[in-house]
């Protein structure tokens, strides 16, 4: 920002030096003035006056000015947002994004996730026999992917998914917000888990990048990479029960949300949007105002909640039961589940109990599975899509101290 400004000081003072044209003819008429008029579509713009200060004098333009130049390519005064559809996968299990990569662009499906800071795609690079439809980035056919030598990453996730493989520099756009350096990380191999999800062609990972897996030296995410060109360095979630909702970067839209935006201040030491939830209600019952850690994962399908937290909702259902031979607390699928309330700083959001009825755990649909579950052993809460998408959510990291906001919808 500091270096536009210089410009721009430096344009103002060159062109000022040049507001009289040196080429005027030198006969002596007395003196005669010429009263100026402003231009009323001028729009001031340093860069283009010291762009054209050098082309005037037929100076070739710095590498610097040439590439700010080139950036703005008409658009003086417009930088950048942009807005891309989140698609659910049956039962919201995650949320798909078409994300373009490479000239001309290969368009691929991604997991938006805010919990991982690594961008992986399925590729041409990994064996046949782990891709079961997915589509596959091919460095081969983009003519801006360039090979980083000798990078390698691997990530393993939450619920023991694993990809690795190698790095490519090349083109990414994402709603139309476009970066031209992008580390894209070509899976070479991933588990049976991505293999059998035929519709995830890789993340996007819009965590931290501190957290980024790739060596010897770490990439940053593509949220980083855009944040200084975007109107605003944030992006919005709002997504939806059961039917598409809407990633936008840059932009607070605010037709997306009612009444205000609470906000609160992230803790990103690890690398996570964690934050503090201020308290928990079930149902109709007093809210609880005992706080706890958590983070804001769109990766993530399911809430963990601290155990006593769960324990209490589940004691409100009855039938309940933890079956630790399906991994959590089931209940009869026609159980009539109370809403689950999380609070941020004084506000309130509520999840209506259907959103916490996840999926069937068997055929004949008797037993259902519940969206919020024990985040034991994991150290701090994980507010997953089950959570996420009752709210509209900002993760702003426009100030020093990055933070999240959340609205009613
Ligand atoms: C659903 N298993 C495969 C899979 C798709 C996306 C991911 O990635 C995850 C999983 C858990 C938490 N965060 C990201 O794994």
């Amino acid at each position: 920002m500091v270096a536009s400004t210089t410009a721009v000081a430096l344009a103002a003072v060159v062109a000022g030096l040049t507001s009289a044209s040196p080429n005027a003819p030198r006969t002596k008429v007395g003196t005669f003035s010429l009263p100026q008029v402003r231009n009323p579509g001028f729009k001031k713009h340093g860069p283009a006056q010291l762009a054209k200060t050098y082309v005037k004098y037929g100076a070739s333009l710095p590498d610097g000015l040439a590439r700010t130049m080139a950036t703005f390519n008409g658009r003086f005064d417009k930088r950048d947002s942009g807005s891309a559809r989140a698609s659910p996968e049956q039962y919201d299990i995650q949320y798909l994004t078409p994300v373009e990569i490479g000239t001309p662009p290969q368009t691929l499906n991604l997991d938006v996730d805010s919990g991982s800071s690594d961008l992986w795609v399925f590729s041409t690079e990994m064996p046949a026999s782990s891709v079961k439809g997915q589509a596959q980035y091919d460095p081969s056919k983009s003519s801006t992917a360039k090979r980083v030598q000798d990078a390698t990453w691997n990530i393993t996730y939450g619920d023991n998914s694993y990809s690795e493989g190698i790095v490519y520099k090349d083109v990414v756009n994402v709603g139309g917000v476009s970066f031209d350096a992008q580390a894209v990380e070509a899976a070479t191999a991933v588990s049976q888990t991505f293999t059998t999800d035929a519709n995830d062609d890789g993340l996007l990972g819009l965590a931290f990048s501190t957290i980024n897996t790739v060596q010897p030296s770490q990439e940053k995410t593509f949220f980083d990479n855009v944040a200084s060109e975007l109107d605003a360095a944030l992006w919005t979630a709002d997504l939806k029960y059961h039917k598409s909702g809407c990633y936008d970067f840059g932009v607070i839209d605010d037709s997306k949300y009612t009444g205000q935006i609470t906000y609160t201040d992230v803790d990103s030491s690890d690398g996570f949007w964690m934050f503090d939830v201020s308290g928990y209600g079930i149902g109709n019952n007093t809210f609880q105002s005992t706080s706890f850690q958590g983070i804001a994962d769109t990766g993530t399908t399911l809430a963990m909640l601290p155990a006593q937290v769960v324990k209490a909702y589940y004691k409100q259902v009855r039938g309940a039961k933890l079956d630790n031979s399906q991994g959590g607390y089931v209940f009869p699928c026609q159980a009539n589940l109370p809403s689950f309330v999380y609070g941020v700083g004084n506000a309130r959001y509520e999840i209506p109990g259907q959103y916490i009825n996840y999926a069937p755990v068997d055929n004949d649909g008797t037993t259902c599975f519940g969206g919020i579950q024990s985040d034991a052993g994991i150290g701090f809460a994980i507010l997953g899509d089950i959570l996420l998408k009752s709210a509209f959510v900002v993760f702003d990291a426009s100030e020093n101290v990055p933070r999240l906001g959340f609205a009613k919808k």
